[in-house]
């Protein structure tokens, strides 16, 4: 039920349901509300702060009328003074893992098309989104700040360009964020802060970006300009510690630039390595054991699979092609596997991937954009007996599930994992097998 208030910007309702982006979601006069800072089932005053589109508005909370039994004192300080890093700080853990697993849900209803009956072959209702170990706290061993026109580093801000200094996030390992008032850095950069795998720091200053100038007017020069800006080479300076980092997953180490992609989990390298091989096994195993690792990285996913290679449940692995765009990550994989299994390709997926040897079992572990229909569509023209799906953004996740049902392949587990406690963020895991399956 939602009524409105005298002021027209403000409204009192009571969202009933969460939303992929960490919002509550509640409806106003026919039309849908996103309302930031209220957990489903509370009763809250907001404000409007977004009525430009048709079909929903966007409102944020300024009174909590009747709080959630599920409200809690927000644990990071950065949040709650504006840092956009931990947005859900103010949801008990365990409840916030039921809204996410609530929020999988509903993704793959809404944008996965799956219908009631292939939810519950899934067993989706009760599957939950299980933490990686005990904490949510201090669980992040990358991370990116930014540096204000005081030279002080600090989380970015919820809204605007700003930063918020001088106030610590709790999701980052423990002294990770220790003594940096104490560094002298230049307004306008950026720091990349890595806790290697024996507790060592690592700190990389990334130059501000220089300006460019504007080739056009209005808008579309801007947006051009902002483009541009983002993309140019920006100098970097090694502030603590080395340019490579250390990271460790069993017995297997990785050196990986410190401004390079890892999983921000300290977690999540293992289990997600595991749960790969896990689904794989219970897929029906490597076949003649030629794999994909596709947006393999410094290929964690690789090494995973080659270390229980020979189990009676996987088979073996002849090959693991590993393929990615970021020659730093490709040149960590090299130096690291030495046992002529893995190869390692540079590009874009969906050319390089279209190029490779026929696969048993392809992996895609895609960023936040999800793998899309073109690279969807190579791999189902090369007719692997099992895919493992890696997503990062859930909507994307289930927009990709969707596409590979339209290639012909079918969904036979799914495992969502709470990577990026105290945030709205969602990791999941996904086997597919060919709708009709040969074996
Ligand atoms: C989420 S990370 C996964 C990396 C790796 N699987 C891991 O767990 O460490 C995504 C990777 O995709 C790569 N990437 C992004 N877009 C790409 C593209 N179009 N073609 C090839 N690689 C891409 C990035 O360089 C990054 O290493």
């Amino acid at each position: 039920m939602s009524t409105t208030d005298d002021d027209a910007r403000e409204i009192v309702l009571r969202p009933d349901r969460p939303a992929n982006g960490g919002e509550a979601v509640g409806r106003l006069d026919g039309r849908v509300v996103f309302v930031r800072d209220a957990i489903p089932g509370e009763l809250v005053r907001a404000r409007i702060v977004d009525d430009s589109r048709e079909r929903f508005v966007r409102a944020e909370v300024i009174e909590i009328i009747e709080p959630s039994p599920f409200r809690v004192e927000p644990i990071c300080d950065a949040a709650r003074h504006g840092a956009g890093c931990c947005d859900l700080a103010f949801v008990s853990l365990e409840h916030a893992r039921d809204l996410k697993a609530q929020v999988v849900r509903d993704a793959l209803g809404r944008i996965g098309g799956f219908g009631a009956d292939a939810l519950d072959d899934l067993g989706i209702a009760s599957t939950p989104v299980t933490g990686l170990g005990d904490s949510g706290t201090g669980w992040r061993v990358r991370t990116r700040l930014g540096i204000d026109s005081a030279g002080r580093a600090g989380m970015h801000a919820r809204h605007g360009s700003g930063i918020v200094a001088g106030h610590s996030c709790a999701a980052p390992e423990a002294g990770m964020l220790a003594g940096l008032d104490d560094l002298e850095l230049t307004p306008g950069g950026d720091l990349a802060i890595v806790a290697d795998m024996d507790g060592g720091r690592h700190i990389i200053e990334i130059a501000p970006p220089r300006p460019v100038r504007r080739a056009r007017r209005g808008a579309r020069g801007a947006a051009q300009a902002t483009r541009r800006r983002r993309e140019q080479p920006r100098a970097q300076r090694v502030v603590e510690g080395s340019a490579t980092a250390p990271h460790r997953v069993g017995d297997r180490i990785w050196q990986i630039p410190v401004t390079g992609f890892w999983q921000a989990h300290r977690a999540a390298p293992a289990t997600y390595g595991q749960t790969v091989v896990d689904l794989v096994a219970a897929a029906g195993g490597c076949g003649d054991g030629v794999v994909w690792d596709l947006y393999g990285g410094a290929g964690v996913l690789a090494g995973a699979m080659i270390d229980v290679a020979g189990r009676a449940d996987l088979g073996s692995v002849a090959t693991v092609h590993v393929v990615d765009s970021d020659a730093a990550a490709l040149a960590a994989a090299e130096a690291t596997f030495d046992d002529g299994i893995v190869e390692v390709h540079r590009g874009e997926v969906a050319t390089v991937a279209a190029q490779l040897p026929t696969p048993d079992v392809v992996i895609l572990d895609p960023p936040r954009t999800g793998a899309g229909a073109a690279v969807i569509g190579v791999v189902a023209d090369a007719d692997p007996d099992v895919i493992v799906h890696v997503g990062c953004d859930i909507g994307r996740f289930a927009r990709d599930l969707a596409l590979f049902g339209d290639q012909g392949y079918r969904v036979q587990e799914i495992r969502a994992f709470d990577a990026f406690p105290l945030t709205h963020h969602i990791e999941a895991i996904a086997a597919l097998v060919p709708a009709h399956r040969r074996r």
